[in-house]
Parts: C-alpha cells; sequence; structure tokens
C-alpha cells in the first residue's frame, strides 16, 4: 500500500444514512447539531474535545474513535462531509536557498470520517515545527456524489484548476436538485481539487506560498497514530470547526537526493488518491508545502548570551536564520580580540545590553577595512540587514583568507618550530599526538618532541594549517602558563606569536606583551595596522545554555 494510502475506511451507519438521504430534513438537521457540536470545541484544549467528543458520542462511535490510535478505525463520530476547506496537491519543493528547510504537509480525509493525512516535508529536526495544514473539503462519497458541472470560483490560485480534477463539497450538503449544487442556506459551494504540480491542465502547478502562521493556528497536532516509510501520521484537530482528521507529515530537504526521491513518490501517490472517491477509500484533503528556513520562526529563549543576536533576547516575533549571522559576528569579532561583544558586562547586565539599547559592539581599530565590515554587516541590529551566509563567502575578508593559505603554512612553521622536521608542517594528530604527550610544551624533555614523519599533501597541509588561527582558546589572553595550559588539549599558538618571532617556549610568560610587529603582519587580513597593545589576561566568559 502505498505510503499516501489512508488507513482509514470504515463508515459509520450515520454517514451511510447521510449519503444515502443526502437531500432529507433529517440528515441536514443532523449537520447543523453536529456543526454547532464543533462551535462548541472552539477555544477547548485538544484534549478536552476528544474527552467530550467520547463522552457525547454512542458506545459504538466512542470505540470506533479510540480505534483512531489502533490503526484500523476511522473517525466515525465526525462528520468530515462538513469540512471548511480545500486542500491541493503537494507542491515542488522550492528551490531557492532559503526554501531547503521546509515543510511540506499533505492532507487528505477519510470519507465519511474526520480523517486528514498529510505530508510535510523538512530539513529540520524539530519534530514541532510549527505545522500548517491546508484542509481539504471532504468529497462527497455514496450516492452523494456530484454533477461535474458543478464548481465554485474557489479561494485563491491553487483553486483555479480545470474541470478535470475531482469535485468536492464545502460547508455541509449537497443539493442534488439544484443546479448550482449549493444547499439552501447559499452558503456552501463545492469545488475542484487542483490538480497536481506540472499537470498541463493545471494554470498553477506551484501554488503560491502561504504564511504557515493561519493555518498552524488553525491545525493543530495531536498524537502520534503511527509511522511509515515517509513520514509520521498524526491525530489533527481543527481548532476553528472542531474536525478531527489525520495527518501525515513528511519531512524532505529540497538538495537532498533521497528527499527528492521521496517527493516525487509523495506526488504521484498524491495525485492518484486526489482521483479517487469511494466509500472505502479515506479521501485525501489536500497538501502544504511550508518555507521553514525563510517563513518559520523560532520563539525559544535558548543561547549563549554573549553571542545571543537581539531578536533572540527580544523575543518578541520569533526569530530565523539571521541569528547565526548575529553569532558570526561575535565570534569573529572574539577572534580577533579574545573576547566576544558585551564581554565587559555579566549575563544578565549583557543580555540586557544585547536585548534592549540600540549599541552594537565596538570593533577594534587596529582590524583591517575587510574585518571591520564583515563584522559590522553580521552585527546589525535589524535582522533583515544581515547579509545570508552565502552572501558573506563573497565578502573580501573571507575570499581573501584563500590567498592567505600558503603564506599561512609558512607561518605556522614558525609558530611550531619544534615540531617540525625541517620538510614540512605536521599534521593535527601529530600536533594532538604531542600535546596528549604534554611533550609539545614540555621543555625539559626534547627527546618526545619529534613528529612521527607522515607526509600530507601541500592542500593538506593547508587545510589543517589554516584552521589554526580560528581557536579563541589560542589567544594570547588565554594562556596564564597554569595547568591549563598544559593540558592535553589546548589548541595550538596563535600565530600572532609567530609574528612577533616568539617560540612556543614564551607562551607561558606575559612578559612577551607588548609584541614587536612584524612587517609580515601586515599580511594578515584581521590587521590593518600591525601594532599590538598590552592588554591584561581576562578571564572569558563562560558559554552557558540558557
Ligand atoms: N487515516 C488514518 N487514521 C489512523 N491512523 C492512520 C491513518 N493513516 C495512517 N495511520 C497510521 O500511521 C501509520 C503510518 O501510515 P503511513 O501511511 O505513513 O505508512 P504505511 O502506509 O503504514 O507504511 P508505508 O509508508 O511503508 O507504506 C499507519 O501504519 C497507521 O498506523
Amino acid at each position: 500500500m502505498p505510503a499516501w494510502w489512508d488507513k482509514i475506511s470504515g463508515r459509520s451507519k450515520d454517514s451511510e444514512t447521510k449519503s444515502v438521504n443526502s437531500a432529507s430534513v433529517k440528515n441536514k438537521i443532523k449537520r447543523v447539531k453536529e456543526n454547532g457540536n464543533r462551535k462548541e470545541n472552539i477555544g477547548k484544549s485538544f484534549d478536552e474535545v476528544l474527552l467530550q467528543q467520547q463522552s457525547r458520542y454512542s458506545p459504538r462511535n466512542s470505540r470506533e474513535f479510540r480505534e483512531v490510535g489502533g490503526n484500523s478505525s476511522g473517525f466515525s463520530g465526525f462528520d468530515s462531509a462538513s469540512s471548511l476547506d480545500r486542500g491541493h496537491p503537494l507542491p515542488r519543493p522550492l528551490e531557492s536557498p532559503n526554501d531547503q528547510q521546509g515543510h511540506v504537509h499533505g492532507v487528505g480525509s477519510g470519507s465519511g470520517s474526520g480523517s486528514v493525512s498529510s505530508v510535510s516535508s523538512s530539513g529540520s529536526s524539530d519534530d514541532h515545527a510549527p505545522v500548517t495544514f491546508d484542509h481539504a473539503p471532504i468529497r462527497g462519497h455514496g450516492e452523494n456524489r456530484l454533477s461535474p458541472s458543478l464548481r465554485s470560483p474557489g479561494r485563491g490560485s491553487r483553486c483555479n484548476t480545470s474541470a478535470t480534477s475531482p469535485l468536492h463539497v464545502r460547508l455541509g450538503a449537497i443539493n442534488l436538485d439544484s443546479p448550482t449544487g449549493k444547499v439552501e442556506d447559499g452558503k456552501s459551494e463545492c469545488h475542484r481539487l487542483p490538480l497536481p504540480p506540472g499537470s498541463p491542465a493545471s494554470p498553477s502547478a506551484l501554488p503560491t506560498p502561504r504564511s504557515p502562521c493561519a493555518n498552524s493556528l488553525k491545525w493543530r497536532k495531536g498524537r502520534l497514530l503511527g509511522r511509515g516509510t515517509f513520514g509520521h501520521v498524526y491525530l489533527g484537530f481543527n481548532s476553528e470547526n472542531g474536525q478531527m482528521c489525520a495527518i501525515k507529515e513528511v519531512k524532505v530537504v529540497s538538495d537532498d537526493q533521497s528527499s527528492k526521491e521521496s517527493l516525487k513518490q509523495l506526488n504521484q501517490e498524491i495525485n492518484l488518491l486526489s482521483q479517487l472517491s469511494h466509500a472505502n477509500i479515506v479521501q485525501y484533503c489536500g497538501s502544504d508545502l511550508v518555507q521553514i528556513a525563510s517563513c518559520s520562526s523560532m520563539l525559544s529563549f535558548k543561547g549563549s548570551p554573549y553571542w545571543m543576536a537581539p531578536e533572540v533576547v527580544m523575543n518578541t516575533n520569533g526569530y530565523s536564520l539571521p541569528v547565526d549571522i548575529w553569532s558570526l559576528g561575535c565570534t569573529v569579532l572574539e577572534m580577533a580580540t579574545s573576547r566576544p561583544p558585551w564581554s565587559q558586562y555579566e549575563g544578565v547586565a549583557a543580555i540586557f545590553k544585547i536585548g534592549n539599547s540600540k549599541d552594537t559592539p565596538e570593533i577594534p581599530d587596529h582590524l583591517s577595512a575587510d574585518a571591520k565590515s564583515f563584522i559590522r554587516l553580521c552585527l546589525q541590529r535589524e535582522p533583515c540587514a544581515r547579509p545570508t551566509a552565502s552572501q558573506l563567502l563573497s565578502h573580501p575578508f573571507v575570499r581573501n583568507q584563500t590567498t592567505l593559505r600558503a603564506t599561512n603554512v609558512n607561518i605556522t612553521r614558525e609558530a611550531f618550530p619544534r615540531a617540525f622536521d625541517g620538510s614540512r608542517t605536521p599534521t593535527a594528530l601529530e600536533l594532538q599526538s604531542s600535546r596528549t604527550n604534554n611533550s609539545y610544551f614540555d621543555r625539559d624533555n626534547s627527546s618526545r618532541l619529534t613528529a612521527p614523519r607522515t607526509l600530507l599533501s601541500p592542500r593538506d597541509n593547508a587545510r589543517t594549517i589554516t584552521s589554526l588561527p580560528v581557536s579563541p582558546s589560542s589567544s594570547p589572553l588565554r594562556h596564564d602558563g597554569g595547568p591549563a595550559y598544559r593540558s592535553c588539549f589546548l589548541s595550538p599558538p596563535h600565530p600572532y606569536y609567530a609574528f612577533a618571532g616568539q617560540s612556543s617556549q614564551n607562551y607561558g610568560e606575559h612578559s612577551i606583551f607588548p609584541l614587536r610587529p612584524n612587517p609580515r603582519s601586515r599580511i594578515d587580513p584581521w590587521l590593518e595596522i600591525p601594532q599590538f597593545r598590552a592588554q591584561q589576561p581576562v578571564r572569558s566568559p563562560t558559554r552557558t545554555m540558557l
């Protein structure tokens, strides 16, 4: 059975009665009553509604409802035929980088029941990411079939599909005697499900992206019903009308090959299901794709204070990827100064400063114009003003690093003179090994300083070496000569020492400040003016998760 295929297919006697007597007064009265019940549900919690429904309906219906969790039955206690919304086929994953972490939700509904299966796709690892659902109208079933001539203008572009798509009912029973297909109150309408994406008859294969917020407010994800190959199926609850459904959520990443394959198969199944209408087949309602990287906002207040973006602290409208750009700016600044921004403030004071002031972190003058520009771009209070990661990759501060790699090899040779055999640079493994043996810093045991003679290609060397300057713990201000300095896992020394012609033997001595400028330091992208000022060692702020 395909993954998109819903499991609920049973109909209660009530639903069968409605199908046979769709135009009867009795049926209309029942629908009005059930709609009234849904209104009662509005504003109630999910569990409250479940309890209410289970106690209200007959023992048979209550049992059937509970069996939904047992993967075998339908939502007989709920009349899906009065579903208010409509669905649409699963859209294609968007290609923009911002869409790489989106959710795709497909929603289906069981005929004669409140079952909805949904598909979602996402690159997010967060199973509780905001979920949006586009709930399709429930298709008429049994004798209550629609005339092909019945149409409604629909709501929005996705609804404007050709006449070849299946027809569905909105708001209650269809009056088959009416040429318009509308019920007497004039509020109900029928419309067609949109065609699958890519269909030649569909004028708009890709639906207009929508804000997930409205839908996610309407649809609430309930407990997990089961897991399939492609995704998880949850109980769904429409907080506006009280309707229950089954929602399948599938996560995909747009640039992931297996996700693309999953999405392709899901679209095929959606295509098939959207054309099926049978009393024993759970009805597909629709699907939705949800934009996580670009649209969703996180609301949790988590982070390490000094690196937290203002919007995380303020946390009014949520936040998204730009918070990482802010943190990157903080980290780069920390690499240059050995301290993150606002480190002069204690935790809560720093958070207050970040969130409530209009200040931006101070950027030292001695940094190069490129470095200053890079940091300034990252540390803009307005999230939208910050560049994306890919834009930053084109920044001269990053681009110029590439040309410096070869030079860095030489710099590192000077920084690690005792670990070199004269012809090559040490590997990361060698460096760690020598540190693990505590021999690299052991001035009294020079016989243990010889590194293994495993040769690396120049490219490997460059990759290894260029990673060295980024370690914050290699900062001169962090080497206090104490026991921690001699621990096994310290980062390699900062190349600034090499600029000043210092050897590793001097690392533990603060007397090396101020460092003597070295002409070679001009090539460093960090520094505009190769001047070093003596600084007092400071205690580095601790990164604490709130
Ligand atoms: N409409 C539904 N009502 C109640 N439970 C459902 C419904 N649809 C699916 N489930 C539950 O969710 C589970 C997963 O369903 P899904 O359709 O994703 O996968 P599957 O068809 O069981 O397996 P596969 O994806 O490998 O074909 C089912 O086994 C079932 O337990």
